[in-house]
């Protein structure tokens, strides 16, 4: 493992402490638990801080994966309430009664956590939405580094809104204005619509509760001493440079799932999840042909209406390709109802298809029968799919996916955006696009991508350094707290 260099004497004769909290949330715990190995791998104290409701869907569901961070030396997990009730359905659309409840309960605790003089704590590394977190920490003089856990383009978007709103760009005059391009997010003004924006902004009102909180909460990001984002230079560049001028202390360090393999290449854990991983669909895969599978998976929030999975089902089915299909078991929205599955469905997916409600996806992506990944383009399973040189389908459904999916197409040429789309004919015509037609072009735009990608995490890699700069500025927040 790469020594990241130790500071001389001068220093903390202890190692740091962070706290890092991630909002309870599957995509950005992922991501900060991978942050947090990659830390605590360079000899850094973490306490990572969770949601009482999440933790206990977390341990119960990835035991194995909680006790090996446990084994990670100084590491531990701690909890806090987020002010709900157990059973609060926590899905998009209440979105903000989730961080109104952690603004209103949580401070008071977080600031018992950071002046706990047993254990002080050196930097806290909050998500990009918790500004409340930034409130605390410039309270009791602690510095406070944000970890956004989505794509730069997607940051950007959101933090232009007040302009777009300015400008009259928002509110979106119905169905015939989405295809309008938006003029006010500087470096887009070329390729992006109505519809590519974040998907609060399609609300009526553009005093949106769900909208206003999530850019309220993005221009915070000012406030904070650092900015971390899961992306790099090669991919995002352009956009960087647009956000650098408004928060200049950016560390991109991912793609993070291709950096913890670069420094700890031992690790080879899947994430963690809330439920049950299937592993059963490797065998499946292990007996179909080279690139013959497209992988269908939307993440671990997203849901659909019933009469879109039989859509999507019947353009699988009739697209004559093998597909292994996620269908968690809160995927489909609305009543129980019909549950029947008509029977050329049900024969057909016996002939070709592999339903699971959970899989070890890092793994099924890199798998050698895999040739297409369908997906909501969730920011984790963007990047998962890039580092493994796999085109995508994109069929976002809400927050910054809609953002993701345009530049996946229109900017990157790693796939085809299939957004506000749900019909068997445009699923059975881009499955074949991606599988057969367009192949050659997508493979070739997908191994430049991933190179870059591999190339940023390694040594000398953009990536690389700027983890170690944000080692080094913890390590230096660290000596300045002990010798204060
Ligand atoms: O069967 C599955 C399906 C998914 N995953 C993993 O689950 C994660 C899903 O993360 P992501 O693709 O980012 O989607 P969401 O879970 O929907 O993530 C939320 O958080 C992300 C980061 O903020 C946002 O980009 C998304 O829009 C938001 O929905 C990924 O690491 C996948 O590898 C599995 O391990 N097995
Ligand atoms: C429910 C979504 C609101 C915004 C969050 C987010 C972000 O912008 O950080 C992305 O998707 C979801 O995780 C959250």
């Amino acid at each position: 493992m790469e020594q990241v260099p130790r500071p001389g004497p001068k220093y903390a004769c202890y190692p740091p402490h962070v706290l890092i909290w991630p909002l309870p949330a599957l995509g950005h715990v992922n991501s900060m638990l991978k942050l947090a190995e990659l830390l605590s791998h360079a000899g850094i104290k973490i306490t990572f801080l969770n949601s009482e409701h999440y933790h206990e869907r977390l341990v119960r569901h990835s035991s194995d994966v909680f006790s090996r961070y446990m084994n990670l030396p100084g590491f531990q997990f701690k909890t806090i309430t987020d002010g709900l009730p157990k059973d609060h359905p926590q899905t998009v659309d209440n979105f903000h009664e989730l961080l109104n409840s952690l603004a209103s309960v949580t401070p008071p605790l977080l600031k018992d956590m950071l002046t706990d003089a047993k254990s002080p704590v050196h930097c806290i590394i909050s998500d990009g939405l918790m500004s409340f977190a930034i409130d605390v920490a410039k309270q009791v003089g602690i510095p406070i580094i944000y970890f956004r856990t989505v794509s730069a383009c997607a940051f950007w978007a959101y933090f232009c809104i007040p302009e777009i709103i300015d400008a009259g760009e928002l509110p979106i005059k119905g169905n015939e204005d989405m295809d309008r391009l938006i003029k006010h997010v500087p470096g887009m003004e070329k390729f992006l619509r109505c519809r590519d924006l974040p998907s609060f902004c399609r609300a009526e009102d553009p005093m949106d509760m769900n909208l206003q909180l999530v850019v309220s909460e993005t221009r915070s990001s000012v406030r904070a001493d650092g900015l971390v984002l899961n992306t790099f230079e090669d991919l995002e560049g352009p956009v960087l440079s647009q956000i650098r001028a408004h928060c200049p202390k950016i560390y991109t360090i991912g793609p993070l799932n291709a950096h913890l393999k670069a420094r700890i290449p031992e690790n080879t854990h899947s994430s963690n999840s809330l439920w049950e991983v299937d592993r059963s669909c490797i065998a499946w895969l292990d007996n179909q042909p080279s690139k013959s599978v497209i992988f269908v998976s939307f993440g671990s929030v997203a849901v659909m209406q019933r009469d879109q999975l039989i859509e999507f089902w019947y353009g699988l089915v009739n697209s004559h390709k093998r597909f292994l299909w996620v269908i968690r078991p809160d995927l489909i929205s609305g009543k129980d109802g019909e549950n029947q599955i008509p029977k050329e469905l049900d024969k057909a997916t016996k002939e070709r298809g592999y339903i699971a409600g959970w899989v070890p996806q890092e793994e099924v992506l890199g798998h050698k029968a895999v040739g297409g990944f369908l997906t909501h383009c969730g920011w984790n399973s963007t990047l998962e799919s890039i580092v493994a040189r796999m085109p995508m389908i994109c069929w976002p459904s809400f927050a910054d996916q809609q953002i993701n999916s345009r530049f996946v197409d229109e900017v990157w040429k790693l796939g085809l955006d299939m957004k506000d789309l749900c019909d068997r004919k445009i699923v059975e015509k881009m499955v074949n696009e991606l599988l057969v037609e367009r192949r050659a072009a997508f493979m070739k735009s997908a191994d430049r991508m991933a190179n870059l990608a591999i190339k940023s995490v390694n040594e000398g890699g953009s990536s690389y350094c700027n983890l170690d700069h944000l080692i080094n500025d913890i390590r230096m927040m660290s000596s300045k707290s002990e010798n204060s």
